[in-house]
């Protein structure tokens, strides 16, 4: 029944606009500067006039939608704090007081947490309505979480850029907080990109030698444990994901739903974002890079997306850092496309354009 809603709305996906993408292509070769100077900053600029539809666009109102939710593999020993540290930052989310909300006030973001699956209820975040369950289960015991779970999460995820459009928001920025989230996203990164669980699995927010073996084991247990379809991605992120990563996955695919620009930012909403364009392929048009992120599957998953970062700065902080980092950046080129004098203008004859 809810996956027939999901279905519903996958339907309803729509590629980038390319009349649009075509303009903005051309009024780029008429700005009086070196051509194709601006590099990934004007194909950015040039790719969310596809997303939205018109190459007269702003996005001056910006989000960051940071999911937060617990998991239950944290049991294993594989994080270096206890798991009471989600429901502590999700708190300081809402009192510009954790290391995003910094970067974000200086990136004119508004912070917006999200209780989607913590263990406890958190009086300044938490809404029933937007809680799947008080946190997943242990996935090296038992699947993380049902499959109704998943697509509960995933809807939220949509309906929450839903949202975002109705209040406004011209773009949207990821991120997650979930103690536990870099082993279940290692799990998903190693069955959809086919790589062996040492490759793709870091220290996470910091590990000592044992902490990281019994890291590597947990994930290959869950794996064996549970034996995911790997060409089934709702199926994976049910049984060795987790609820963030679930909600980010809606993010993604309303995105592309709701034709809203929606920047990825590390390891974790990476994953999530190779999970959405697995479900439905046209959902990577609307998804932005940002970082490539220091954890060791970092670059393989932007890799698996065909998107290259803007920038690279071995980060690896989560909660949304990265894609708050790049939205000055995405500004700066916006405001050279919007507001620099054309050739014309100026008075230099137009050279006739090659193509780079
Ligand atoms: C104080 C603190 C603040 C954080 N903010 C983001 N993360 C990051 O670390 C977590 C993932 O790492 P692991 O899988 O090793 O638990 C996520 O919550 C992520 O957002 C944090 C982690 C800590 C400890
Ligand atoms: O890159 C990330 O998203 C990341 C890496 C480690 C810990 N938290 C987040």
């Amino acid at each position: 029944m809810l996956e027939q809603s999901l279905l519903a709305i996958l339907e309803e996906i729509k590629p980038k606009d390319e009349t649009a993408m075509e303009e903005a292509r051309k009024h780029w070769l008429n700005i009086a500067k070196p051509l194709f100077s601006l590099g990934k900053l004007e194909n950015a600029v040039i790719d969310m006039a596809g997303m939205k539809g018109t190459c007269d666009y702003r996005i001056d109102k910006r989000g960051l939608l940071i999911f937060c939710a617990d998991n239950g593999v944290v049991e294993e020993g594989v994080t270096q704090t206890g798991q009471e540290v989600t429901a502590i930052v999700a708190d300081n989310f809402t009192k510009n007081a954790t290391s995003v909300c910094h970067m974000a006030n200086i990136a004119k973001a508004n912070v917006i947490p999200i209780d989607i699956g913590m263990v406890v209820d958190v009086e300044s975040i938490t809404k029933k309505d937007l809680k799947v369950s008080y946190g997943t289960k242990n996935m090296t015991k038992e699947a993380a979480m049902t499959r109704e779970e998943a697509v509960r999460a995933i809807l939220i995820g949509i309906d929450s850029v839903k949202r975002c459009k109705e209040a406004g928001y011209d773009i949207l920025a990821t991120g997650e907080m979930g103690i536990g989230n870099t082993t279940t996203s290692s799990a998903i990164a190693s069955l959809l990109l086919e790589k062996p669980v040492e490759l793709v699995t870091g220290k996470g927010a910091g590990l000592t030698g044992e902490g990281f073996e019994r890291k590597i084991q947990a994930i290959k247990k869950a794996i064996d444990l549970n034996k995911p379809d790997v060409s089934d991605p709702i199926e994976v992120l049910a049984k060795v994901g987790g609820l963030d990563i679930a909600g980010l996955v809606g993010v993604f695919l309303g995105g592309a739903r709701y034709h809203i620009p929606v920047v990825i930012d590390g390891f974790i909403c990476a994953v999530a974002a190779l999970i959405a364009s697995r479900i439905n392929p046209v959902a990577r048009e609307y998804m932005m890079p940002s970082h490539v992120s220091k954890e060791p599957a970092g670059q393989m998953l932007l890799k698996a997306l065909e998107l290259e970062p803007y920038i690279t700065c071995d980060m690896c902080l989560g909660e949304g850092t990265g894609a708050v980092a790049v939205l000055p950046l995405l500004d700066m080129g916006l405001a050279v496309y919007r507001q620099m004098s054309t050739f014309a203008d100026i008075n230099i004859d137009n050279y006739e354009v090659f193509d780079e």
